[in-house]
Protein backbone atom coordinates (compact mmCIF):
# COMPACT_ATOMS: atom_id res chain seq x y z
CA UNK A 1 0.00 0.00 0.00
CA UNK A 2 1.27 3.45 -0.76
CA UNK A 3 0.11 6.24 1.68
CA UNK A 4 0.35 9.81 0.56
CA UNK A 5 0.37 12.25 3.00
CA UNK A 6 -1.21 15.57 1.26
CA UNK A 7 -1.84 17.81 4.35
CA UNK A 8 -2.05 17.16 7.77
CA UNK A 9 -5.00 16.28 8.54
CA UNK A 10 -5.94 14.34 5.08
CA UNK A 11 -4.31 11.17 4.37
CA UNK A 12 -4.94 9.74 0.97
CA UNK A 13 -4.59 6.68 0.62
CA UNK A 14 -3.78 3.81 -2.09
CA UNK A 15 -2.65 6.69 -4.41
CA UNK A 16 -0.66 4.67 -6.86
CA UNK A 17 -2.33 1.28 -7.16
CA UNK A 18 -4.16 -0.11 -10.27
CA UNK A 19 -8.15 0.23 -10.20
CA UNK A 20 -8.15 -3.24 -11.16
CA UNK A 21 -6.21 -4.91 -7.91
CA UNK A 22 -8.64 -7.44 -6.91
CA UNK A 23 -7.20 -7.09 -3.09
CA UNK A 24 -9.67 -4.16 -2.51
CA UNK A 25 -12.79 -4.30 -0.98
CA UNK A 26 -15.44 -2.43 -2.53
CA UNK A 27 -16.73 -1.36 0.54
CA UNK A 28 -13.53 -0.49 1.98
CA UNK A 29 -11.04 0.80 -0.08
CA UNK A 30 -8.19 -0.66 2.42
CA UNK A 31 -5.83 -3.51 0.55
CA UNK A 32 -6.61 -6.56 3.15
CA UNK A 33 -3.37 -7.76 5.18
CA UNK A 34 -4.15 -10.92 6.92
CA UNK A 35 -5.23 -10.16 10.29
CA UNK A 36 -2.76 -11.55 13.70
CA UNK A 37 -5.45 -12.79 15.94
CA UNK A 38 -4.98 -12.81 19.46
CA UNK A 39 -5.11 -16.44 20.77
CA UNK A 40 -5.58 -15.65 24.49
CA UNK A 41 -8.52 -18.08 25.82
CA UNK A 42 -11.61 -16.83 26.88
CA UNK A 43 -11.81 -14.12 29.90
CA UNK A 44 -12.37 -15.47 33.24
CA UNK A 45 -14.20 -14.34 35.85
CA UNK A 46 -13.62 -13.72 39.24
CA UNK A 47 -16.45 -15.80 40.34
CA UNK A 48 -15.04 -19.05 42.88
CA UNK A 49 -18.58 -20.63 43.12
CA UNK A 50 -18.55 -24.08 42.16
CA UNK A 51 -20.54 -23.14 38.59
CA UNK A 52 -17.56 -20.53 37.48
CA UNK A 53 -19.57 -17.26 36.40
CA UNK A 54 -17.57 -16.67 32.99
CA UNK A 55 -15.68 -20.41 32.37
CA UNK A 56 -15.82 -23.46 30.21
CA UNK A 57 -13.72 -26.36 30.17
CA UNK A 58 -12.84 -25.27 26.65
CA UNK A 59 -11.15 -22.20 27.23
CA UNK A 60 -7.80 -23.56 26.52
CA UNK A 61 -8.69 -24.55 23.28
CA UNK A 62 -6.19 -22.95 20.98
CA UNK A 63 -7.99 -23.38 17.71
CA UNK A 64 -10.70 -21.32 19.25
CA UNK A 65 -10.81 -17.21 18.22
CA UNK A 66 -11.11 -15.92 21.81
CA UNK A 67 -12.29 -12.60 22.20
CA UNK A 68 -9.21 -10.05 21.61
CA UNK A 69 -7.33 -7.75 23.93
CA UNK A 70 -8.21 -4.59 22.26
CA UNK A 71 -11.14 -4.09 19.17
CA UNK A 72 -10.45 -0.91 17.31
CA UNK A 73 -14.23 -0.52 17.77
CA UNK A 74 -14.21 -0.71 21.43
CA UNK A 75 -11.68 2.33 21.06
CA UNK A 76 -14.47 4.03 18.55
CA UNK A 77 -16.94 3.18 21.09
CA UNK A 78 -15.06 5.01 24.00
CA UNK A 79 -13.75 8.11 21.78
CA UNK A 80 -18.05 8.02 20.97
CA UNK A 81 -18.41 8.26 24.96
CA UNK A 82 -15.94 10.51 25.36
CA UNK A 83 -17.76 13.64 24.89
CA UNK A 84 -20.15 12.68 27.09
CA UNK A 85 -18.22 11.70 29.84
CA UNK A 86 -16.34 14.83 29.95
CA UNK A 87 -20.42 16.22 31.01
CA UNK A 88 -20.96 13.68 33.04
CA UNK A 89 -19.49 11.43 35.64
CA UNK A 90 -18.59 8.43 32.57
CA UNK A 91 -19.95 5.07 34.63
CA UNK A 92 -16.98 2.76 32.71
CA UNK A 93 -18.12 -0.78 33.08
CA UNK A 94 -15.80 -3.10 34.91
CA UNK A 95 -17.71 -6.28 33.74
CA UNK A 96 -17.80 -8.41 29.94
CA UNK A 97 -21.32 -8.75 30.51
CA UNK A 98 -23.37 -5.78 31.64
CA UNK A 99 -26.82 -7.01 30.44
CA UNK A 100 -27.17 -9.38 32.77
CA UNK A 101 -27.16 -6.34 35.73
CA UNK A 102 -30.24 -7.41 37.47
CA UNK A 103 -31.83 -9.61 35.72
CA UNK A 104 -31.32 -13.32 36.53
CA UNK A 105 -32.54 -16.20 34.13
CA UNK A 106 -31.19 -18.90 36.95
CA UNK A 107 -34.62 -19.70 37.60
CA UNK A 108 -35.61 -20.77 33.97
CA UNK A 109 -36.45 -24.53 33.46
CA UNK A 110 -35.22 -25.15 29.87
CA UNK A 111 -31.40 -23.58 29.43
CA UNK A 112 -31.96 -22.81 26.24
CA UNK A 113 -34.69 -20.13 27.14
CA UNK A 114 -32.62 -18.90 29.38
CA UNK A 115 -30.03 -18.18 26.61
CA UNK A 116 -33.19 -17.22 24.76
CA UNK A 117 -33.55 -14.24 27.51
CA UNK A 118 -30.20 -13.16 27.71
CA UNK A 119 -30.04 -12.42 23.98
CA UNK A 120 -33.13 -10.31 24.13
CA UNK A 121 -31.56 -8.47 27.45
CA UNK A 122 -28.06 -8.10 25.47
CA UNK A 123 -30.53 -6.48 22.72
CA UNK A 124 -32.07 -3.86 24.38
CA UNK A 125 -29.08 -3.15 26.38
CA UNK A 126 -26.90 -2.11 23.10
CA UNK A 127 -30.06 -0.48 21.48
CA UNK A 128 -29.77 3.11 21.08
CA UNK A 129 -31.59 5.70 23.42
CA UNK A 130 -32.93 9.06 22.34
CA UNK A 131 -29.58 10.75 22.96
CA UNK A 132 -27.85 8.54 20.61
CA UNK A 133 -30.65 8.31 17.94
CA UNK A 134 -30.78 12.38 18.05
CA UNK A 135 -26.61 12.38 18.08
CA UNK A 136 -26.65 10.35 14.59
CA UNK A 137 -29.88 12.60 13.15
CA UNK A 138 -27.71 15.68 13.85
CA UNK A 139 -24.95 14.62 12.39
CA UNK A 140 -26.58 13.58 9.39
CA UNK A 141 -28.21 16.92 9.17
CA UNK A 142 -24.73 18.51 9.34
CA UNK A 143 -23.40 16.85 6.37
CA UNK A 144 -25.63 17.20 4.45
CA UNK A 145 -26.08 20.65 4.73
CA UNK A 146 -22.50 20.91 4.07
CA UNK A 147 -22.41 19.06 0.96
CA UNK A 148 -25.69 21.07 -0.33
CA UNK A 149 -23.87 24.50 0.72
CA UNK A 150 -20.79 22.57 -1.10
CA UNK A 151 -22.41 21.48 -4.24
CA UNK A 152 -25.80 22.60 -4.76
CA UNK A 153 -26.56 19.95 -7.51
CA UNK A 154 -25.95 17.24 -4.88
CA UNK A 155 -27.22 15.52 -2.06
CA UNK A 156 -26.09 13.43 0.76
CA UNK A 157 -27.90 9.97 1.56
CA UNK A 158 -27.68 7.90 4.74
CA UNK A 159 -27.83 3.95 4.07
CA UNK A 160 -26.00 1.09 6.04
CA UNK A 161 -26.79 0.42 9.54
CA UNK A 162 -27.62 3.15 10.82
CA UNK A 163 -30.59 3.62 7.49
CA UNK A 164 -31.70 -0.10 9.02
CA UNK A 165 -31.12 -0.18 12.82
CA UNK A 166 -28.72 -2.39 13.01
CA UNK A 167 -25.81 -0.47 14.61
CA UNK A 168 -23.94 -1.15 17.58
CA UNK A 169 -22.66 1.94 19.67
CA UNK A 170 -19.74 2.02 17.90
CA UNK A 171 -20.87 1.44 14.65
CA UNK A 172 -20.35 4.09 11.67
CA UNK A 173 -22.42 5.89 9.28
CA UNK A 174 -22.73 5.00 5.97
CA UNK A 175 -23.36 8.08 3.36
CA UNK A 176 -23.59 8.24 -0.19
CA UNK A 177 -23.50 11.99 -2.50
CA UNK A 178 -25.44 11.76 -5.26
CA UNK A 179 -25.29 14.89 -7.46
CA UNK A 180 -27.66 15.86 -10.95
CA UNK A 181 -24.31 15.77 -13.14
CA UNK A 182 -23.25 12.63 -11.53
CA UNK A 183 -19.71 13.89 -11.63
CA UNK A 184 -18.44 14.07 -8.10
CA UNK A 185 -16.59 10.51 -7.84
CA UNK A 186 -13.07 12.11 -9.25
CA UNK A 187 -10.07 11.98 -6.72
CA UNK A 188 -10.49 16.04 -7.04
CA UNK A 189 -14.25 16.19 -6.00
CA UNK A 190 -13.04 13.69 -3.13
CA UNK A 191 -10.15 15.79 -1.91
CA UNK A 192 -12.58 18.98 -2.52
CA UNK A 193 -15.71 17.38 0.01
CA UNK A 194 -13.12 16.49 2.49
CA UNK A 195 -11.52 19.97 2.49
CA UNK A 196 -14.59 21.98 2.51
CA UNK A 197 -15.87 19.20 5.70
CA UNK A 198 -12.90 19.97 7.04
CA UNK A 199 -12.83 23.46 7.19
CA UNK A 200 -16.34 23.28 8.78
CA UNK A 201 -15.28 21.94 11.45
CA UNK A 202 -16.96 18.37 10.74
CA UNK A 203 -14.40 16.21 10.20
CA UNK A 204 -11.33 14.81 11.36
CA UNK A 205 -8.75 12.33 11.07
CA UNK A 206 -9.87 12.16 7.49
CA UNK A 207 -8.73 9.19 4.85
CA UNK A 208 -9.00 9.63 1.13
CA UNK A 209 -9.68 6.59 -0.74
CA UNK A 210 -9.62 7.20 -4.32
CA UNK A 211 -8.83 4.49 -6.03
CA UNK A 212 -10.99 2.09 -4.79
CA UNK A 213 -13.70 0.19 -6.31
CA UNK A 214 -15.80 1.97 -4.57
CA UNK A 215 -13.97 5.30 -3.95
CA UNK A 216 -14.65 7.00 -0.36
CA UNK A 217 -13.97 9.60 2.25
CA UNK A 218 -13.51 8.26 5.53
CA UNK A 219 -13.25 10.52 8.30
CA UNK A 220 -14.47 11.24 12.28
CA UNK A 221 -17.08 13.91 12.85
CA UNK A 222 -15.52 15.53 15.56
CA UNK A 223 -18.61 16.70 17.98
CA UNK A 224 -19.85 12.89 17.95
CA UNK A 225 -16.88 11.64 17.42
CA UNK A 226 -19.10 8.96 14.76
CA UNK A 227 -17.53 7.11 12.21
CA UNK A 228 -18.24 8.13 8.60
CA UNK A 229 -17.87 6.81 5.23
CA UNK A 230 -19.18 9.30 2.21
CA UNK A 231 -18.87 7.22 -1.26
CA UNK A 232 -19.97 8.64 -4.22
CA UNK A 233 -22.59 8.71 -7.06
CA UNK A 234 -24.06 5.04 -6.85
CA UNK A 235 -27.98 3.70 -5.63
CA UNK A 236 -26.95 0.43 -4.85
CA UNK A 237 -26.65 1.06 -0.88
CA UNK A 238 -29.79 2.93 -1.10
CA UNK A 239 -31.78 0.16 -2.68
CA UNK A 240 -30.03 -2.39 -0.10
CA UNK A 241 -31.14 -0.70 3.04
CA UNK A 242 -35.32 -0.77 1.84
CA UNK A 243 -34.58 -4.06 0.90
CA UNK A 244 -32.87 -5.11 4.27
CA UNK A 245 -35.74 -2.77 6.47
CA UNK A 246 -37.95 -5.13 4.44
CA UNK A 247 -36.35 -7.92 6.10
CA UNK A 248 -36.44 -7.33 9.08
CA UNK A 249 -40.08 -6.63 8.63
CA UNK A 250 -41.09 -10.27 7.69
CA UNK A 251 -38.05 -12.07 9.62
CA UNK A 252 -38.46 -12.52 13.10
CA UNK A 253 -35.46 -12.68 15.24
CA UNK A 254 -33.18 -11.12 12.06
CA UNK A 255 -32.41 -8.44 14.09
CA UNK A 256 -31.57 -9.66 17.62
CA UNK A 257 -29.35 -12.66 15.83
CA UNK A 258 -27.43 -10.22 13.55
CA UNK A 259 -26.75 -7.82 16.38
CA UNK A 260 -25.51 -10.96 18.44
CA UNK A 261 -23.20 -12.35 15.36
CA UNK A 262 -21.89 -8.38 15.11
CA UNK A 263 -20.81 -8.33 18.56
CA UNK A 264 -19.13 -11.53 18.38
CA UNK A 265 -17.15 -10.69 15.35
CA UNK A 266 -16.21 -7.34 16.56
CA UNK A 267 -15.09 -8.37 20.27
CA UNK A 268 -13.10 -11.09 18.51
CA UNK A 269 -11.47 -8.34 15.14
CA UNK A 270 -13.23 -10.28 12.75
CA UNK A 271 -15.94 -7.80 11.45
CA UNK A 272 -13.44 -5.51 9.44
CA UNK A 273 -13.44 -6.47 5.43
CA UNK A 274 -10.23 -4.62 5.52
CA UNK A 275 -8.63 -7.39 7.51
CA UNK A 276 -10.13 -10.20 5.92
CA UNK A 277 -13.43 -10.30 8.39
CA UNK A 278 -17.39 -10.03 8.01
CA UNK A 279 -18.70 -7.12 7.14
CA UNK A 280 -22.55 -6.15 8.24
CA UNK A 281 -23.67 -6.84 4.86
CA UNK A 282 -22.60 -9.85 4.61
CA UNK A 283 -23.65 -11.41 8.45
CA UNK A 284 -27.07 -9.85 7.81
CA UNK A 285 -27.50 -12.15 4.51
CA UNK A 286 -25.88 -15.00 6.12
CA UNK A 287 -28.34 -14.81 9.04
CA UNK A 288 -31.32 -13.94 7.08
CA UNK A 289 -30.56 -16.78 5.02
CA UNK A 290 -30.12 -19.22 8.04
CA UNK A 291 -33.07 -18.33 9.05
CA UNK A 292 -35.53 -18.70 6.48
CA UNK A 293 -33.45 -22.20 5.51
CA UNK A 294 -33.85 -23.56 9.59
CA UNK A 295 -36.21 -26.51 9.04
CA UNK A 296 -37.95 -25.87 12.29
CA UNK A 297 -38.83 -22.81 11.43
CA UNK A 298 -39.90 -23.81 7.73
CA UNK A 299 -41.69 -26.31 9.55
CA UNK A 300 -43.61 -23.90 11.29
CA UNK A 301 -42.20 -25.79 14.25
CA UNK A 302 -40.73 -22.81 16.18
CA UNK A 303 -41.38 -19.21 16.64
CA UNK A 304 -37.75 -17.55 16.28
CA UNK A 305 -38.42 -14.63 18.93
CA UNK A 306 -38.76 -17.71 21.60
CA UNK A 307 -36.24 -19.78 20.60
CA UNK A 308 -33.16 -17.24 20.14
CA UNK A 309 -31.05 -19.49 22.03
CA UNK A 310 -31.67 -22.22 20.29
CA UNK A 311 -31.00 -20.65 17.38
CA UNK A 312 -27.97 -18.91 17.86
CA UNK A 313 -26.12 -22.37 19.00
CA UNK A 314 -27.49 -24.08 15.77
CA UNK A 315 -26.05 -21.04 13.71
CA UNK A 316 -23.04 -21.53 15.13
CA UNK A 317 -22.95 -25.31 14.55
CA UNK A 318 -23.80 -24.93 10.59
CA UNK A 319 -21.77 -22.33 9.72
CA UNK A 320 -18.53 -23.81 12.21
CA UNK A 321 -19.20 -27.14 11.88
CA UNK A 322 -20.73 -27.87 9.04
CA UNK A 323 -21.10 -25.65 6.26
CA UNK A 324 -19.66 -26.76 3.05
CA UNK A 325 -17.66 -23.40 2.48
CA UNK A 326 -15.76 -24.94 -0.31
CA UNK A 327 -18.86 -25.92 -2.80
CA UNK A 328 -21.98 -24.21 -1.50
CA UNK A 329 -22.75 -20.13 -2.05
CA UNK A 330 -25.72 -18.43 -0.46
CA UNK A 331 -28.48 -16.49 -2.65
CA UNK A 332 -31.03 -14.35 -1.09
CA UNK A 333 -31.64 -12.70 -4.47
CA UNK A 334 -36.45 -11.80 -4.86
CA UNK A 335 -35.96 -12.14 -0.44
CA UNK A 336 -35.62 -15.97 -1.14
CA UNK A 337 -33.29 -17.77 0.15
CA UNK A 338 -30.95 -21.13 -1.20
CA UNK A 339 -28.33 -22.87 -1.35
CA UNK A 340 -26.18 -22.60 -4.65
CA UNK A 341 -24.10 -24.76 -5.56
CA UNK A 342 -20.49 -22.50 -6.22
CA UNK A 343 -20.11 -24.45 -9.73
CA UNK A 344 -23.43 -22.67 -11.05
CA UNK A 345 -22.12 -19.39 -10.64
CA UNK A 346 -21.01 -18.07 -13.64
CA UNK A 347 -19.65 -15.14 -12.32
CA UNK A 348 -17.62 -16.38 -9.34
CA UNK A 349 -14.86 -18.45 -11.52
CA UNK A 350 -12.33 -18.25 -11.43
CA UNK A 351 -12.17 -17.99 -7.71
CA UNK A 352 -9.38 -17.69 -6.14
CA UNK A 353 -9.74 -19.91 -3.05
CA UNK A 354 -12.22 -22.60 -2.91
CA UNK A 355 -12.49 -21.99 0.78
CA UNK A 356 -14.34 -19.15 0.70
CA UNK A 357 -17.43 -17.71 2.06
CA UNK A 358 -19.50 -16.82 -1.34
CA UNK A 359 -22.99 -14.46 -1.17
CA UNK A 360 -24.69 -13.79 -3.91
CA UNK A 361 -25.53 -9.69 -3.44
CA UNK A 362 -29.65 -9.70 -3.23
CA UNK A 363 -29.20 -6.90 -6.05
CA UNK A 364 -26.88 -7.73 -8.13
CA UNK A 365 -26.36 -11.55 -9.05
CA UNK A 366 -23.30 -10.90 -10.73
CA UNK A 367 -21.29 -9.47 -6.97
CA UNK A 368 -20.06 -12.02 -4.12
CA UNK A 369 -20.34 -9.29 -1.10
CA UNK A 370 -18.05 -11.77 0.96
CA UNK A 371 -15.22 -11.64 -1.90
CA UNK A 372 -13.07 -9.33 1.18
CA UNK A 373 -13.58 -11.99 4.05
CA UNK A 374 -10.21 -13.97 3.51
CA UNK A 375 -9.77 -14.78 6.72
CA UNK A 376 -12.94 -17.11 6.72
CA UNK A 377 -11.05 -20.29 8.36
CA UNK A 378 -10.43 -18.24 11.71
CA UNK A 379 -14.01 -16.82 11.23
CA UNK A 380 -15.03 -20.64 10.89
CA UNK A 381 -13.06 -21.49 13.93
CA UNK A 382 -14.98 -18.65 16.25
CA UNK A 383 -18.12 -20.08 15.19
CA UNK A 384 -17.19 -23.34 16.22
CA UNK A 385 -15.59 -22.69 19.18
CA UNK A 386 -18.73 -20.70 20.25
CA UNK A 387 -21.07 -23.45 19.52
CA UNK A 388 -18.81 -26.21 22.23
CA UNK A 389 -18.53 -23.29 24.72
CA UNK A 390 -22.18 -22.70 24.65
CA UNK A 391 -22.69 -26.04 24.70
CA UNK A 392 -20.61 -27.00 27.08
CA UNK A 393 -22.37 -23.87 29.23
CA UNK A 394 -25.62 -25.16 28.88
CA UNK A 395 -24.82 -28.60 30.22
CA UNK A 396 -22.52 -27.06 32.91
CA UNK A 397 -25.60 -25.28 34.44
CA UNK A 398 -28.04 -27.65 33.18
CA UNK A 399 -26.55 -30.30 36.20
CA UNK A 400 -25.76 -27.05 38.40
CA UNK A 401 -27.52 -26.66 41.78
CA UNK A 402 -29.98 -23.71 41.53
CA UNK A 403 -28.19 -21.40 44.16
CA UNK A 404 -24.89 -22.51 41.92
CA UNK A 405 -26.37 -20.79 38.63
CA UNK A 406 -27.45 -17.52 40.47
CA UNK A 407 -25.62 -14.08 39.02
CA UNK A 408 -23.74 -16.67 35.99
CA UNK A 409 -24.51 -15.68 32.30
CA UNK A 410 -24.20 -18.03 29.32
CA UNK A 411 -23.88 -15.09 26.80
CA UNK A 412 -21.16 -14.13 28.41
CA UNK A 413 -19.20 -16.78 27.50
CA UNK A 414 -18.65 -15.79 24.20
CA UNK A 415 -19.91 -12.31 23.83
CA UNK A 416 -18.62 -9.18 25.83
CA UNK A 417 -19.26 -5.55 25.87
CA UNK A 418 -17.11 -3.00 27.22
CA UNK A 419 -17.37 0.92 27.44
CA UNK A 420 -19.82 3.08 29.27
CA UNK A 421 -22.36 1.54 31.21
CA UNK A 422 -25.62 1.62 29.11
CA UNK A 423 -29.17 1.96 30.11
CA UNK A 424 -31.81 -0.84 28.73
CA UNK A 425 -33.55 1.65 27.37
CA UNK A 426 -34.27 0.78 23.69
CA UNK A 427 -36.17 4.23 22.72
CA UNK A 428 -36.21 3.47 18.88
CA UNK A 429 -40.04 3.51 18.81
CA UNK A 430 -40.01 7.55 20.34
CA UNK A 431 -37.49 8.77 18.36
CA UNK A 432 -37.36 8.90 14.30
CA UNK A 433 -34.58 7.63 12.97
CA UNK A 434 -34.10 10.38 9.77
CA UNK A 435 -31.83 8.29 7.64
CA UNK A 436 -34.92 5.63 7.72
CA UNK A 437 -37.38 8.32 6.85
CA UNK A 438 -35.10 10.26 4.50
CA UNK A 439 -34.73 6.97 2.06
CA UNK A 440 -38.39 6.05 2.48
CA UNK A 441 -38.99 9.20 1.18
CA UNK A 442 -36.08 8.24 -1.44
CA UNK A 443 -37.47 5.16 -2.73
CA UNK A 444 -41.13 7.01 -2.47
CA UNK A 445 -39.56 9.32 -5.57
CA UNK A 446 -38.18 6.71 -7.16
CA UNK A 447 -41.07 4.67 -7.26
CA UNK A 448 -43.47 7.39 -9.21
CA UNK A 449 -40.82 8.06 -10.94
CA UNK A 450 -39.89 4.47 -12.39
CA UNK A 451 -44.09 3.21 -12.20
CA UNK A 452 -45.70 6.79 -13.68
CA UNK A 453 -47.80 8.51 -11.77
CA UNK A 454 -51.78 7.64 -11.32
CA UNK A 455 -52.66 11.06 -12.22
CA UNK A 456 -52.25 14.22 -14.04
CA UNK A 457 -51.96 16.46 -10.76
CA UNK A 458 -49.54 13.61 -9.35
CA UNK A 459 -47.72 14.13 -13.07
CA UNK A 460 -47.20 18.13 -12.17
CA UNK A 461 -45.85 17.57 -8.74
CA UNK A 462 -43.62 14.95 -10.31
CA UNK A 463 -42.27 17.16 -12.86
CA UNK A 464 -41.90 20.09 -10.33
CA UNK A 465 -40.38 17.14 -7.51
CA UNK A 466 -38.06 16.02 -10.98
CA UNK A 467 -36.63 19.91 -11.29
CA UNK A 468 -35.68 20.24 -7.34
CA UNK A 469 -34.69 17.21 -7.30
CA UNK A 470 -31.25 15.96 -6.70
CA UNK A 471 -31.93 12.06 -6.37
CA UNK A 472 -33.09 12.70 -10.13
CA UNK A 473 -30.44 9.83 -11.66
CA UNK A 474 -32.15 9.28 -15.03
CA UNK A 475 -31.43 5.06 -15.71
CA UNK A 476 -31.77 3.55 -19.03
CA UNK A 477 -35.02 1.54 -18.97
CA UNK A 478 -33.12 -1.60 -18.93
CA UNK A 479 -31.82 -1.00 -15.92
CA UNK A 480 -34.33 0.28 -14.05
CA UNK A 481 -36.22 -2.71 -14.52
CA UNK A 482 -33.35 -4.84 -13.29
CA UNK A 483 -33.69 -3.14 -10.66
CA UNK A 484 -37.52 -3.12 -9.76
CA UNK A 485 -37.42 -6.78 -10.44
CA UNK A 486 -34.50 -8.21 -8.23
CA UNK A 487 -35.22 -5.46 -5.55
CA UNK A 488 -38.68 -7.99 -4.50
CA UNK A 489 -38.95 -7.97 -0.20
CA UNK A 490 -41.55 -11.00 0.39
CA UNK A 491 -40.87 -14.50 -0.67
CA UNK A 492 -44.14 -15.67 0.61
CA UNK A 493 -42.40 -16.94 3.64
CA UNK A 494 -43.11 -13.57 5.07
CA UNK A 495 -43.40 -14.06 8.75
CA UNK A 496 -46.01 -11.39 10.79
CA UNK A 497 -44.02 -7.89 11.79
CA UNK A 498 -43.27 -7.50 15.62
CA UNK A 499 -45.83 -5.25 17.53
CA UNK A 500 -42.97 -2.92 18.19
CA UNK A 501 -41.58 -2.63 14.85
CA UNK A 502 -45.28 -2.53 13.13
CA UNK A 503 -45.61 0.59 15.84
CA UNK A 504 -42.54 2.74 14.55
CA UNK A 505 -43.66 1.50 11.08
CA UNK A 506 -47.04 2.89 11.37
CA UNK A 507 -45.51 6.05 13.17
CA UNK A 508 -43.22 7.09 10.35
CA UNK A 509 -45.40 6.30 7.43
CA UNK A 510 -48.04 9.16 9.54
CA UNK A 511 -45.11 11.41 9.82
CA UNK A 512 -44.32 10.55 5.70
CA UNK A 513 -47.61 11.89 4.84
CA UNK A 514 -47.36 14.94 6.76
CA UNK A 515 -43.52 15.88 5.37
CA UNK A 516 -43.08 14.59 1.36
CA UNK A 517 -40.33 16.22 1.59
CA UNK A 518 -36.73 15.47 2.13
CA UNK A 519 -35.46 15.52 6.03
CA UNK A 520 -33.67 18.90 5.98
CA UNK A 521 -32.78 20.05 9.60
CA UNK A 522 -32.74 23.74 8.22
CA UNK A 523 -36.30 23.63 7.36
CA UNK A 524 -37.47 22.01 10.54
N1 LIG B 1 -19.25 -6.24 -0.77
C1 LIG B 1 -20.29 -5.42 -0.97
N2 LIG B 1 -20.92 -5.39 -2.17
C2 LIG B 1 -21.97 -4.57 -2.38
N3 LIG B 1 -22.46 -3.72 -1.45
C3 LIG B 1 -21.87 -3.71 -0.27
C4 LIG B 1 -20.76 -4.54 0.05
N4 LIG B 1 -20.38 -4.29 1.31
C5 LIG B 1 -21.21 -3.34 1.78
N5 LIG B 1 -22.11 -2.99 0.84
C6 LIG B 1 -23.15 -1.95 0.96
O1 LIG B 1 -22.80 -1.11 2.02
C7 LIG B 1 -23.80 -1.17 3.05
C8 LIG B 1 -23.13 -1.10 4.39
O2 LIG B 1 -22.29 -2.22 4.53
P1 LIG B 1 -21.60 -2.62 5.88
O3 LIG B 1 -20.87 -3.90 5.62
O4 LIG B 1 -20.87 -1.46 6.44
O5 LIG B 1 -22.82 -3.01 6.80
P2 LIG B 1 -23.52 -2.23 7.94
O6 LIG B 1 -24.90 -2.81 7.99
O7 LIG B 1 -23.41 -0.77 7.74
O8 LIG B 1 -22.72 -2.75 9.23
P3 LIG B 1 -21.80 -1.95 10.27
O9 LIG B 1 -22.71 -1.44 11.31
O10 LIG B 1 -20.90 -3.03 10.77
O11 LIG B 1 -21.07 -0.89 9.52
C9 LIG B 1 -24.56 -2.46 2.79
O12 LIG B 1 -25.88 -2.39 3.27
C10 LIG B 1 -24.50 -2.56 1.30
O13 LIG B 1 -25.47 -1.72 0.71
MG1 LIG C 1 -21.65 0.45 7.99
Amino acid sequence: MSTTEKNKDIVIINDNVSEENDDYDDYDGHIGNPLTISDSSAESNNGDNKVPKLRSDIDTNNDFIAFSDSSEDEKENDDINEKESKDEDANILNMDFPWTINRDHSKQKEIADWLTLEIRDFVSYISPNRKEIELRNQTIGKLRDAVQHHWPDANLHVFGSYATDLYLPGSDIDCVVNSKAGDKQSRNCLYSLASHLKKEGLAEDIEIIAKARVPIIKFVEPLSKIHVDVSFERTNGLEAAKLIRGWLDSTNGLRELVLIVKQFLQARRLNKVHTGGLGGFSIICLVYSFLHLHPRILANEINPIENLGVLLIDFFELYGKNFGYDHVALSVMNGKATYLPKSNWKELHPIKSTFQLAIQDPGDATNNISRGSFNIRDIKKAFAGAFDLLTNRCFELHRAKLKDRQGCSILGNVIKYRGKARDFRDERGLVENKAIIENENYHKRRSRIIHGSDNEEEEEEEESDKEDDPYNIEEPPMKKLKRSSSIKEDDGNAKKKPRKERNRRQKEDQDDEEEEDDYNPLKR
